[in-house]
């Protein structure tokens, strides 16, 4: 847990500055605090000593000041703390997402998308707890602690002691309970993460649940999804209430202390200086009354440091998955020409998986139209994802203009080669940012060029908000071949020579599918064209016809 919490801490290093002064500021009110309770007690002890005119002159005097600065320093550690948390975890979500990126290419895998989204999510806002419920909290108390130890040891070492030892205690309960509290967190993370699977899923796969009648089914593994989660919250949350009691008796034992200190001071004292004597348990009294307020969030720093770890190994869990490419140390010099060629590939997406490409070797000239035929799983789509470098060959090799795909950066290949699916999806945004993903410095007159090329111009056109119309989740608001039309446009709009048409019109009724061939036929003139598809409707124009067969590809004809 430590080791991940300080991984999480190297993160945040660029805002440092504002983390120690969030910090700082954190310290100084509650020294505020410990000085205006201070001098209210020794107030206190003075008026009844020498009566109320000593007492004015001089502590309470210097009361007023303290009463105007303690809130002025309360709000500058709120609003520097939670500024300096924001920007940090901004930042984390941004590492995260990038290392996801990195990692998932080729998918999700095994790994499921409400889960990542948790974490995405949920834990990177736990994480808000290691610093702002936390390293804070402890840092202000711990401050306070040895400012009442100063205090008290000046005028009497053994009051000092009475008082500080429960409170040093308190101090103690972060790393006590962490332990105990971790496991809790971790349970709490991990049911989260389910629950908030089990939500996504079926709404995300809506219409195939509805279609089954699937919904009492998905609906029951929510409900026990919940319960489970309930369950670990109680259970953290049990630790949590002990936690917190223990803290409540450990400051309260201060106080008992220091009222304990003042009786006995007065029942043993000498003469003349029993009562000066006992008088010192007040101020001690008021600062075991500041110690309280200082120390009560120390107990939930355990269980906040721990649900912030818990947080962090789910969060460093993925994001230290390994990469599926291996990203060159100086990347090759950009190939001169675009011709591809697989020589000799085997591949197979894990070592548990059976080989999907057994010796296969292509080559697709620069500006040729090869067609990629084959049953489905015999690896077309495979092909496709090797060209893109979403995964690296095992063995043999795949250039691009004769420079090798494993010499290149991933984003360098993906300038040369881009890629239209039959699952190209539409995201909720105007159709104008949906067409950016592809150039984002595309102008208003290049959309309506692409628009134009891919034969939906004229729907763009008839919109409400023409460019700025929203798309609606998944494309909603478009059929699905006015989507995969959109989706051609921003395809076109990538400067890639090279363009991976992969079943491209499959799912679209038959005169659709043609009418959309048609279109991709002109649109894609004067580039190198890899068309994978179960079948040829007639309209493609390949100039070469090749099928996929026991993991390599031959001519259709064979
Ligand atoms: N991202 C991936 N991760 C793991 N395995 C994969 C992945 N993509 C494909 N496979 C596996 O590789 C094999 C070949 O699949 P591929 O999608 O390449 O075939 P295909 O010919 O394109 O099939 P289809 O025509 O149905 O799309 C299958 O067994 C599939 O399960």
């Amino acid at each position: 847990m430590w080791r991940d919490l300080r991984r999480v801490l190297g993160l945040w290093r660029a805002h440092r500055t504002l983390l120690l002064l969030g910090g700082l500021v954190a310290c100084l009110a509650a020294l505020a605090g410990v000085a205006l309770l201070a001098l209210a007690g020794n107030g206190v002890a003075l008026g009844l000593h020498h009566g109320i005119a000593a007492a004015a002159v001089g502590s309470l005097f210097l009361l007023r000041p303290l009463i105007l600065l303690r809130p002025v320093l309360r709000w500058s550690e709120r609003m520097t703390t939670h500024a300096a948390t924001f920007r940090a975890l901004a930042d984390t979500r941004v590492w995260f997402f990038r290392r996801l990126a990195d990692r998932l290419p080729a998918g999700l895998g095994l790994r499921r998308a409400g889960d990542l989204l948790g974490r995405l999510v949920s834990d990177v806002e736990a994480l808000d707890g290691l610093y702002l419920r936390a390293l804070v909290p402890i840092a202000a108390a711990a401050v306070s602690v040895v400012a009442i130890a100063a205090i008290l040891g000046w005028t009497s070492p053994a009051l000092m002691a009475v008082v500080c030892l429960p409170l040093a205690l308190a101090l103690l309960l972060p790393p006590i309970l962490a332990p105990v509290a971790a496991r809790n967190a971790a349970r709490v993370a991990e049911a989260r993460g389910t629950l908030r699977a089990e939500a996504v899923e079926p709404l995300l796969g809506l219409e195939d649940v509805l279609s089954v009648n699937g919904e009492a089914a998905a609906a029951a593994r929510l409900a026990e999804a919940g319960r489970q989660q309930a369950r670990a919250e109680r259970r953290a949350s049990r630790a949590s209430a002990l936690g917190g009691a223990a803290g409540t008796v450990l400051t309260q034992l201060a106080l008992l202390g220091a009222l304990a200190w003042g009786v006995l001071a007065w029942g043993t004292g000498h003469a003349g200086d029993t009562a000066a004597q006992a008088l010192l348990a007040v101020p001690a009294l008021f600062l075991a009354l500041a110690a309280a307020e200082n120390l009560a969030a120390v107990p939930r720093a355990g269980l906040a440091l721990a649900g912030a770890g818990a947080a962090a190994r789910r969060l460093l869990d993925a994001a230290d998955a390994p990469v599926p490419v291996a990203v060159p140390a100086s990347p090759a010099p950009a190939p001169k020409g675009h011709a591809i060629r697989f020589e000799d590939v085997r591949f197979r997406w894990s070592p548990e998986r059976p080989e999907v490409l057994d010796g296969l070797t292509l080559e697709i000239p620069e500006g040729a139209r090869v067609a990629l035929l084959g049953p489905s799983g015999s690896g077309k789509s495979t092909v496709a994802a090797l060209l893109l470098r979403l995964a690296d060959p095992q063995n043999g090799r795949i250039t691009v203009g004769g420079t090798d795909l494993a010499a290149m950066a991933p984003e360098a290949v993906r300038t040369r080669i881009s890629c239209l699916t039959q699952d190209a999806r539409l995201f909720d945004d105007t159709v104008a940012a949906n067409l950016r993903l592809a150039d984002p410095a595309a102008s208003d007159a290049a959309l309506w060029q692409a628009l134009e090329r891919a034969r939906v111009a004229d729907l763009v056109r008839a919109l409400p908000d023409g460019l700025d119309t929203r798309c609606g989740e998944g494309g909603a608001r478009f059929s699905g071949g006015q989507a995969r039309r959109l989706a051609l446009a921003r395809a076109l709009l990538s400067p890639a020579p090279v363009l991976i048409l992969d079943e491209p019109a499959a799912g679209l009724d038959v005169s659709a599918e043609r009418a959309f061939l048609e279109t991709l036929g002109e649109a894609t003139a004067g580039r190198t064209v890899l068309l994978i598809a179960h079948r040829l409707l007639g309209v493609e124009r390949p100039t070469r016809v090749l099928r996929m067969v026991g993991g390599r590809a031959l001519p259709a004809t064979a």
